[in-house]
């Protein structure tokens, strides 16, 4: 897999865990149209390029969401457990610590306090900094 400058681009990821990959909003918002689509559901990046044309709810949806964050709209159609495991297969990293700013922030956080216990999250840094 390529490597994206967009990790870690402060400087350093450090205080967290070094294995996650970090992605700016910026580099995930070049990633929206079916050739590469790339979308973030709670504070992490799944990259759906190949889930497109397989996805039950249809392509339409997904494309609107392309390169944006996803979660409200992911979570407003009441997603089966089946479906958010499917999301695991997708992950690519997580949104750089800098792009969840107050307001990004809260929502994460917002929407981990609502969905807790998180699957994805228990184990996760991002989670832990963010859901305090
Ligand atoms: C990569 C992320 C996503 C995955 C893995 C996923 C997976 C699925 C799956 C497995 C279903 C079948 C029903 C279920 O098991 O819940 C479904 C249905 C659907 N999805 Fe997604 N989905 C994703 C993102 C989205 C997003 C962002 C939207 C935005 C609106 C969306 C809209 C829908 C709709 C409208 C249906 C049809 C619901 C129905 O017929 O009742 N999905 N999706």
């Amino acid at each position: 897999m390529a490597a994206v400058e967009a990790s870690g681009s402060d400087g350093k990821g450090q205080g967290v865990e070094s294995c996650v990959t970090y992605y700016r909003l910026e580099e995930v918002a070049k990633r929206n149209s079916s050739e590469e689509i790339w979308l973030v559901i709670h504070g992490r990046v799944y990259d759906i390029t190949r889930f497109l044309n397989e996805h039950p709810g249809g392509e339409e949806v997904l494309l609107e969401q392309a390169g944006a964050d996803a979660s409200e709209s992911f979570e407003d159609v009441g997603h089966s457990s089946d479906a958010r495991e499917m999301l695991k297969q997708y992950y690519i990293g997580d949104v750089h610590p800098s792009d969840l700013k107050p307001e990004g922030g809260s929502k994460v956080m917002e929407t981990h306090l609502r969905n807790r216990p998180c699957v994805f999250c228990a184990s996760r840094p991002a989670c832990l900094l963010y859901c305090k």
